[in-house]
């Protein structure tokens, strides 16, 4: 079952206070960028990689996609002001396609297993999103008081890759744009539209670079996977 994936790669960073796009920063001496494409080249079943870029970046991100060989990108569209714009942007300039994978570009560690499992159920249900159950306790705090603790069992940690039929998620996110709204993820949009979307179980290693801690975090899972290849 074939794919296609966008990848919004347009973000400033701004919590990784890097002063650079935080993809560009390196993990194991390979940027964090191609860390996560070559998860998409390697995949056959993958058959095309949409990336939103910033105009200005366009040009060393060619260039780095030359240097690590990576093929499969069909398009880098502008990306927007907000990731939902950049993902838009991208599935403006996409054709004949029956999935489509949203992935953050600063998630690099997820696994081929759960990116199988995501297709294969948009294929069968529409739309599936990868996620973690939570392993904390959430509260609502509003004005540094807590008003609610929510209900642990039943909340998920929701990650990406998100997966959908092409055309519901054009619709949703035309729909939002149309109507202005304003959404942390996809699946966010397509609840909108009243259609069910199934969870994936993923790994707490699917974590997305975000902040500096997560380097560390990020190399030590690098490291951990080298060491399980060794045995
Ligand atoms: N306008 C935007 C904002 C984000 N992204 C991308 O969406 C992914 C997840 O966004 P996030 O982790 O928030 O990245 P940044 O927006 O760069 O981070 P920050 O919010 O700290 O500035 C990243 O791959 C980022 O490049 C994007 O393509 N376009
Ligand atoms: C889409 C996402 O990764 C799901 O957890 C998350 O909402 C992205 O948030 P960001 O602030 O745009 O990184």
């Amino acid at each position: 079952m074939d794919y296609e994936v966008v990848l919004p790669a347009a973000g400033s960073g701004k919590r990784m206070g890097a002063g650079t796009n935080k993809l560009f920063l390196s993990l194991a001496d390979k940027p964090i960028l191609i860390h996560t494409l070559e998860v998409f080249e390697k995949d056959s079943k993958c058959t095309g990689i949409y990336l939103a870029v910033k105009p200005e970046e366009r040009e060393y991100i060619q260039r780095l996609l030359n240097e690590y060989n990576i093929t499969k990108v069909k398009g880098l569209p502008n990306g927007g002001k907000e990731r939902q714009h950049s993902v838009h942007a991208c599935l403006k300039v996409m054709k004949d396609v029956d999935i489509v994978l949203v992935h953050d570009a600063a998630r690099p560690f997820i696994l081929q297993s759960v990116i199988d499992r995501l297709v294969e159920t948009a294929y069968e249900k529409g739309a599936a999103i990868a996620g973690v159950r939570a392993k904390d306790t959430m509260k609502k705090v509003r004005e540094g008081i807590i008003v609610e603790t929510v209900e642990r069992e039943d909340l998920w940690a929701i990650q990406t890759p998100q997966a959908f039929r092409f055309e519901l998620l054009r619709q949703a996110e035309d729909l939002a744009e149309k109507v202005g709204f304003l959404g942390t993820d996809e699946a966010m949009l397509v609840e909108r539209l009243g259609h069910e979307i199934h969870i994936v179980e993923s790994s707490y290693e699917n974590i997305k670079i975000t902040t500096k801690e997560d380097l560390i975090f990020g190399e030590a899972i690098l490291k951990n996977r080298q060491l399980k290849t060794e045995r």
